[in-house]
């Protein structure tokens, strides 16, 4: 009997494959297996290359975030920057911003006074004539106060109109002092005009002006009740604050009218003509008060390297509403914080106890310490230079108000940077992780001047 014939180790594959490992091949057999072993890893690497790549594009996909800690005017000048037709479109809308605002200054020069000595003081003026019309004999005396309510109830129209829309278009949601036709103790407190910017404020705006009906005072070329109140009071308006007796009890009451948001007094004769309509310096400098948050959406036509997509987010910055910003800080890959410089001898509205530039410099350290942002790029732009500058030119002293700056110079080269420092200190020591410093001095309502500073965090990387 033949023995059952073993099969030789070659042919069991265990064994084989056993030999294989342990070093058992040929040259040729491992010259292949090397050629082999390269062109798997080329093709890993090709593969890795893939996913990177794909992983690339979805992050490009997915829109750019940024959030805009306070003023609207910097989300104006990515839009006049990013979409130049829909902002030229947007104007009209702003048309009726600019004229509340022109009416809100009437309002506060009138508190003013009210509220001024020279009001009860029973000192006579001379007369107060809106026509040049002559007359014989001398008028006879009349007293400040006496003029006064005259003109006062000649406006009175333009105020009860402003009182309307603003009553019209509060937000369900604000709690502001409520508006009265007449005036108040406060002119600083005074209720503002603000929009809830979930709502489509531009069309309730139009629809609110448009259906006002056509008041019997209104000239037939001008469209709407409000134009037409302006024009029909245009002399009165400008007797108000052109006159010197009006002029001085402002001086004395120290407060800066022509500095105060939206202030338009100086264009009234542009603004009063029946064809007004806003520039983009007007737009800039109108005063509309946040409540809620306005998401602004653009594509950019040449992606950089963050996307094309790019969504802003501009939030209400009174206290109340910073409660609305959390959630926005989950996802969000920018945030722009706004601190206006230039309120350091101001106080805030919601909360008289408390310096604005303090209240901005502890919103400041809460921001770099969040630990949802301690990846986000946080650029910080110094704003209102214009007006800082102005107030240390006039002798307001920082060192009044920030006794820390000490005999430093009062100018703004000094005051800007020391203000600087101060935040990036406060950056560096409360960033969860070390990360770089982006800060632009900004004077928002010069759009020429802004124009760079928003290139750059749009285009580049912030710096
Ligand atoms: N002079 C000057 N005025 C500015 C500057 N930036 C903003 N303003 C004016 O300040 C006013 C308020 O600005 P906004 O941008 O609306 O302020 P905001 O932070 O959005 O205010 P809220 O919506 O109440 O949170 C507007 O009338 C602006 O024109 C600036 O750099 N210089
Ligand atoms: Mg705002």
């Amino acid at each position: 009997m033949m023995p059952a014939r073993t099969h030789p180790s070659s042919d069991d594959p265990l064994t084989r494959a056993l030999n294989d490992s342990i070093g058992e091949e040929s040259d040729a057999e491992r010259d292949l297996r090397l050629k082999k072993e390269i062109e798997a890893r080329v093709l890993s690497d090709t593969i890795d290359e893939a996913i990177k790549q794909e992983k690339a594009i979805l992050k490009k996909q997915r829109p750019v975030k940024i959030l805009l800690l306070g003023k609207s005017t910097a989300l104006k000048n990515f839009q006049i920057i990013h979409t130049p037709q829909a902002w030229a479109a947007e104007r009209i809308s702003w048309r009726t911003v600019v004229q509340l605002n022109l009416i809100r200054s009437v309002r506060i020069i009138l508190e003013t006074i009210l509220n001024s000595q020279s009001f009860s003081s029973r000192r006579h003026s001379l007369p107060l004539s809106t026509s040049p019309e002559r007359s014989h004999s001398p008028p006879p005396p009349i007293t400040f106060r006496q003029r006064y309510i005259e003109l006062e109830g000649r406006l009175r129209p333009l105020l009860a109109i402003e009182d309307s829309l603003i009553q019209r278009l509060a937000p369900d949601n604000e709690t502001g002092e409520p508006t009265t036709n007449r005036l108040s103790p406060h002119p600083q407190k005074l209720r503002e005009i603000s929009v809830n910017a979930l709502s489509s404020w531009k069309n309730v705006l139009s629809k609110l002006v448009n259906g006002e009906g056509s008041s019997g005072d209104c000239p037939s070329s001008y469209k709407d009740p409000i134009s037409g109140l302006i024009a029909s009071m245009k002399q009165d308006i400008r007797t108000l604050w052109t006159d010197p007796e009006v002029r001085s009890v402002i001086q004395r009451s120290k407060l800066r009218i022509e500095d105060l948001p939206g202030f338009f007094l100086n264009d009234l004769d542009r603004i009063a003509s029946p064809d007004y309509m806003p520039s983009d310096d007007d737009v800039l400098k109108a005063r509309l008060k946040t409540v809620g948050v306005t998401e602004y959406r653009f594509t950019r036509e040449t992606p950089n390297m963050f996307g094309s997509d790019w969504r802003i987010y501009d939030v209400g910055g009174s206290r109340t509403q910073r409660a609305a910003w959390a959630p926005y800080f989950q996802d969000v890959d920018a945030i722009i914080f706004l601190a206006p410089i230039s309120v350091f001898d101001q106080v805030l509205v919601e909360d008289p106890g408390v310096n604005r530039l303090e209240d901005t410099v502890l919103l400041w350290k809460q921001v770099c310490s969040h630990p949802f942002l301690k990846k986000c790029n946080i650029i910080l732009f110094m704003n209102k230079t214009d007006l800082m500058a102005k107030k240390l030119e006039s002798g307001i002293r920082l060192n009044r108000y920030i006794p820390s700056y000490g005999e430093r110079a009062n100018d703004f080269k000094t005051a800007s940077s020391y203000l600087q420092r101060k935040f990036q200190v406060i950056f560096n020591a409360n960033s969860p992780e070390p990360r770089q410093f982006y800060c632009h001095m900004t004077s928002l309502t010069d759009m020429h001047a802004s124009a760079k500073v928003i290139a750059s965090v749009t285009y580049g990387t912030g710096r």
